[in-house]
């Protein structure tokens, strides 16, 4: 075998196997294995080739034909008139040569009025009208012939069944683009996601893969709409004589056409119509991946005729891309405000979407093992609008050998805390809490806040500059701030740094449940710390308990205990509890006071023998708890206590699905709701 350079016919050759290859994954799977601009990188090149050594060109040479059509299950459909592609232009320099071509082949300087219309980024379809009645749907294919998707259009809503009002003729082609909307498309994704099956890279892909669906009942569930954008009829003498009158004509047949579709004059109009509606292109409810400007005279449009596989009265300016190719170098894991630790991806640059990208969020763990993402791969990234770059898609096919495995790291990147990836969870977090640098803006906002250690005049933004200054790196160091270190923060003047001080010398004696609230522990609110320490009475005896003692108090169920208790079990959080006390906080011991009384509000049944204790007893307890004790069970009671051979009460209570605790379960939770020490 001869090597080095390769000759012009093998290099024509091996582009014609690349891209027939990539049109195959993506016009008949809806799978591409690269983003379009790596695509139309090749295409150009074959084109170029082949512009410069004409007798190369075959007639199946990708640049002669449009599409693919593999082994399908959809019945085949001829298209009366081909479905052809449009040419593409990539800048003004190219738009004007386009219009220079139009001038030249018309023999004439007159002005060319041209419809702009965005290019919706779906796919084209071809809806056959017989009087009035849609009779025949079919995808583009290979441009001659396409697959029959009529039963899987007739689910698409915007799509009519029967054309509106009686001035149609007898026979009528409208083609449109199907797609679908960036919401039905994010959150098609997300359920697919949630159901651990493949998602789609793009909506163009999406809308594809829905409405190619062998069973058209999965095609009625997924978001799909329709824009009408030509129509074809046998007699052509029966339309108007323009395509944007045509236009409006298929849209009182009851299509939907897009509005913002305008009419021009040149290529300086279409140049102010791509910048106008790339603006918006953020804005817009659907994908449009440029604009497509169609000389609007009919008669002008047949005197320039076609080339192989495109209208030369038609072109599209492409928008820039927003799916690049590059490589992933690095995995990172980044601790949020609230504790998540989130796997980033660095990425090799690259340029999408209007800038250049080196991060995109992987989500999670679930994301990565769905997307099967190792350091090295080649991946799609996807950068649309304002939204955060995300890696789409991997080519596996690419990955290199030895590429590593992304594992979620078992400490936290910023304190070092052990992260916790909860069952049923997506997120994993860092235990660290409250004393997790990464955490501790939050965590300090937290502390101070109102309902928790309430220091009046600690607010947002001093707290930012206190931990950017490093003044601040638990809340144990809020107790060592001195005046002096106010002062000039924040506007901080001397009155307000004294008051500050103040405020927090204040703190120091909270209730014990203020201060368990104020800790920050996962899950652990107003009400859940409430109960922690009135069922524990002792901070110690609270960091001490175990998951199960932990549940007894009400509420605390094994994922709030599991919370506590890694809490409790971190060293360091230990220290910063033994740092404040240092500092002199000193929470209060938890007393139940006389007149407390959790039950208010509640009425309670009881009913058999109670052995422990008299039925009297034990309702002097409860009204002591602030409930009611009833005679009679009814939907408003609720709890009824059931001793030995309890009767027709008990049954009730079952059949109305109310709450009920045997004799030993109602003196664990009355004791719950007692002091114990
Ligand atoms: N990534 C890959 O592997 C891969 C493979 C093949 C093709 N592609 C991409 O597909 C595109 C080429 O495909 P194509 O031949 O369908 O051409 P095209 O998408 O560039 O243009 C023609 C299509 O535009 C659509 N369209 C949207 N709005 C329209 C309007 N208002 N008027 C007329 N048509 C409108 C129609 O569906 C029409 O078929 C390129 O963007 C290419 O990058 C990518
Ligand atoms: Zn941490």
């Amino acid at each position: 075998m001869p090597t080095g350079t390769p000759t012009v016919q093998q290099q024509v050759d091996e582009l014609r196997q690349q891209i027939d290859d990539h049109n195959y994954r993506y016009y008949v799977l809806d799978d591409p294995q690269i983003p379009d601009v790596e695509y139309d990188r090749l295409f150009r090149a074959l084109k170029d080739l082949e512009l410069k050594h004409p007798e190369l060109v075959t007639p199946d040479s990708p640049t002669q034909r449009v599409g693919a059509l593999g082994e399908t299950s959809f019945d085949a459909v001829t298209h009366r008139i081909p479905m052809l592609s449009l040419d593409n232009v990539f800048d003004d320099i190219e738009l004007r040569d386009f219009e220079r071509r139009i001038h030249d082949r018309l023999e004439s300087d007159e002005p060319v009025e041209f419809v702009c219309e965005p290019k919706l980024d779906g796919l084209a379809v071809s809806l056959h009208y017989e009087d009035g009645v849609l009779v025949k749907a079919a995808t583009r294919g290979d441009g001659y012939i396409g697959e029959d998707i009529t039963a899987n259009i007739r689910t698409i809503p915007s799509i009519p069944l029967r054309l509106r009002g009686d001035s149609f003729p007898g026979v009528v082609e409208v083609r449109g683009e199907v797609y679908m909307p960036k919401a039905g498309f994010e959150a098609l994704n997300k359920n697919l996601g949630n159901q651990g099956e493949k998602t789609f890279v793009n909506p163009r892909n999406a809308a594809a893969g829905s409405l190619r669906q062998k069973n058209p009942a999965i095609t009625a569930k997924r978001p799909l709409e329709m824009c009408a954008y030509s129509v074809a009829v046998p007699d052509e003498g029966v339309l108007p004589s323009t395509h944007w009158d045509c236009l409006q004509q298929v849209r009182e047949w009851g299509f939907r056409i897009n509005p913002e579709m305008s009419l021009v004059v040149g290529a300086d109009g279409c140049l102010d119509a791509y910048n106008d509606l790339l603006a918006k292109r953020g804005e817009l409810p659907y994908e449009i991946d440029g604009i497509v400007f169609k000389v609007n005279r009919l008669d002008l449009q047949s005197r320039l005729g076609f080339v192989s596989r495109a209208p030369r009265w038609a072109i599209a300016h492409k928008f820039p891309a927003e799916e690049a190719l590059t490589v992933l170098e690095d995995v990172e894991f980044q601790v949020g405000r609230t504790g998540a630790v989130t796997p980033v991806a660095r990425l090799k640059p690259v340029f999408v979407g209007g800038v250049t990208v080196s991060n995109a969020t992987l989500h999670n763990m679930d994301e990565i093992r769905r997307l099967d993402i190792h350091i090295g791969d080649t991946v799609f990234v996807r950068r649309a609008g304002d939204v955060i770059p995300q890696v789409v898609k991997v080519v596996t096919e690419q990955r290199p050998q030895g590429a590593g495995e992304i594992h979620l790291p078992e400490a936290c990147p910023v304190c070092g805390s052990d992260v916790l990836q909860v069952e049923g969870e997506a997120v994993a977090r860092c235990s660290g809490g409250l004393f997790c640098p990464a955490q501790r803006k939050e965590a300090i906002r937290h502390y101070a806040s109102r309902k928790a250690m309430d220091i009046e005049g600690l607010g947002d933004k001093l707290i930012d500059s206190l931990v950017d200054r490093e003044l601040v790196k638990t809340v144990a160091d809020i107790y060592r701030l001195r005046k002096a270190d106010l002062v000039g923060l924040e506007r901080m003047g001397d009155k307000s740094a004294s008051n500050l001080i103040q405020a927090i010398d204040g703190s120091k004696a909270p209730e014990l449940w203020r201060f368990i609230y104020a800790l920050g522990i996962r899950e652990v609110g107003e009400a859940t710390a409430k109960g922690l320490a009135r069922h524990f009475g002792t901070l110690e005896a609270v960091s001490e308990a175990d998951e199960e003692a932990l549940q007894q108090v009400p509420d605390v169920g094994p994922i709030v205990a599991g919370h506590v208790q890694s809490f409790f079990s971190q060293p360091h959080n230990q220290e910063t509890i033994q740092s404040l006390k240092d500092n002199g906080v000193a929470w209060q011991q938890e007393l139940v006071s006389e007149n407390e009384q959790p039950l208010l509000g509640e009425t309670w049944v009881l009913t058999g023998t109670l052995t422990t204790m008299g039925r009297s007893e034990a309702k002097d307890i409860l009204e002591k708890l602030g409930a009611k004790v009833a005679g009679s069970v009814s939907s408003k009671t609720s709890c009824v206590v059931a001793g030995e051979a309890a009767g027709s009460k008990l049954t009730k209570a079952q059949s109305l699905g109310l709450k009920v605790m045997t004799e030993q379960e109602f003196m664990d939770y009355i004791a719950s709701l007692q002091p114990t020490g």
